[in-house]
């Protein structure tokens, strides 16, 4: 460890402040460009000790557990960066991912989420001799931070801290951390908790015995398996109502959900036979379905249930189909894709790169690219400009509010 006077340069992929020096790069969290901090480093990376000069882009954090000098949670790192600035560097990420492909298609203003929108947490919990930890882990470390407020989360969920609090206690044993998915639905809280030693049946009634006694609790599930269903969750996908199951990809802001299903269907507009890939429980394929006949696949089976019962019950959509389909191994076919005039897709972060060389050969008319990693984003859309398509716009979304991750939508066509 050496300690060392720096000025930052700019911003870097994960929201810390890279100065050069002339031993490379440093990294240094919660530093901004244009400041002058004196840091102790660790080879890359550097832990700001005093500031000699302050950026006119700092501004003090919203949250309690937001400080770097005590036990930080590391659920935010952009707190500290005024609103503009903290806009470019989001939109930032998507033109410079781009940008490294050799694409500059228009790239619209970030669309910003507030506060108080994040419907979907993940905390995690472990039980020591002395508490109950529940929270958000310490910036790149299995140290659990224990909250009492997130004023990213929504109320919905944080007003429901307590019993969130019990639930997680009568789930952990003496041993092994745990993480718990929390999900504000129509109906109550979908507590899903994962990484879980098998439970006993003492702990389970004792799960059970919690959640009976609490208000606000539609379903806790360990594992998969379901514990204790008060109510059967319910999300509303535009005006179709989906009981999703047990720790289903859902998106974490309903907000950016919206924002990112309006441009969908604006694109797609009027076409009468939409593909949607990387479907999940619906999000996109039940709102089109108001329109367009949707054939809707995916990899997790309880999704797509969820999905297809949500569509039968639902009167006045189009036909919806829906497969089961490891779409990295078996993506549809440039025949295949014939059937459709436009295709939304969807995929986690590695991005669809099978899907879309298929895609690129197709003569599909409009497609939608959604995305939460900007830098597989690139790729797959080189891929398709490449196969002929234009791009017509990217709108970069902030789903993921004070974090480095960003949303982004693409618009393309032939
Ligand atoms: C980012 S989520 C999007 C889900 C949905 N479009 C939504 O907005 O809620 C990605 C989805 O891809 C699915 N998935 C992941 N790998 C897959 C694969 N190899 N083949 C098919 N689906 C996959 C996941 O189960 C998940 O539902």
């Amino acid at each position: 460890m050496s300690t060392q006077t720096v000025t930052i340069d700019r911003l870097g992929a994960l929201g810390h402040g890279i100065a050069h020096t002339s031993e490379g790069p440093v990294y240094v969290p919660h530093a901004l460009p244009g400041e002058t901090v004196a840091i102790a480093r660790h080879g890359s990376q550097g832990t700001v000790i005093s500031t000699a000069k302050t950026s006119t882009d700092r501004v003090a954090p919203t949250c309690r557990h937001y400080d770097p000098d005590r036990d930080a949670c590391g659920g935010c790192s952009l707190q500290h960066l005024a609103e503009l600035p903290y806009r470019d560097f989001k939109r930032e990420l998507v033109v410079a991912a781009l940008a490294a492909k050799g694409l500059t298609p228009e790239v619209g203003p970030l669309v910003a989420c507030g506060p108080g929108q994040r419907r979907r947490t993940v905390f995690s919990v472990r039980r020591t001799e002395k508490e109950l930890l529940l929270g958000f882990n310490r910036a790149e470390t299995n140290h659990i931070v224990s909250i009492e407020d997130c004023p990213v989360a929504s109320p919905g969920i944080m007003d429901r801290l307590e019993q969130i609090r019990r639930v997680a206690a009568a789930l952990a044993s003496a041993a092994g951390a745990f993480r718990l998915a929390v999900l504000e639905t129509l109906t109550g809280l979908d507590l899903a908790a994962d990484g879980l030693k098998p439970l006993g049946d003492k702990q389970r009634r004792g799960v059970v015995e919690a959640v009976l006694a609490l208000r606000g609790i539609a379903r806790v599930s360990a594992n998969g398996e379901i514990l204790v269903e008060p109510q059967k969750p319910v999300v509303d996908f535009g005006g179709v109502l989906v009981s999703p199951p047990p720790g289903a990809f859902m998106q974490a802001t309903k907000e950016a959900e919206d924002a990112m299903a309006a441009l969908v269907l604006a694109h797609t507009g009027k076409a009468k036979r939409v593909l949607d890939l990387f479907a999940g429980s619906g999000t996109f394929a039940l709102r089109l379905a108001r329109t367009a006949r949707v054939h809707a696949v995916e990899g997790e089976e309880k999704s797509l249930k969820a999905l297809d019962q949500a569509a039968r019950n639902t009167q006045g959509l189009k036909p919806v189909s829906v497969e089961k389909r490891d779409l990295f191994r078996r993506p549809l076919t440039a025949q295949e894709l014939k059937a459709f005039d436009a295709v939304v897709f969807d995929p986690p972060r590695a991005g669809a790169e099978a899907q879309v060389r298929e895609l690129a050969r197709s003569g599909v008319k409009k497609v939608v690219a959604v995305s939460c990693n900007p830098l597989t984003l690139a790729r797959d859309l080189r891929l398709l400009a490449d196969g002929g398509y234009g791009i017509r716009t990217v709108v970069p979304v902030d789903q993921f509010l004070w974090s480095p991750h960003v949303e982004a939508v693409a618009l393309l066509e032939r």
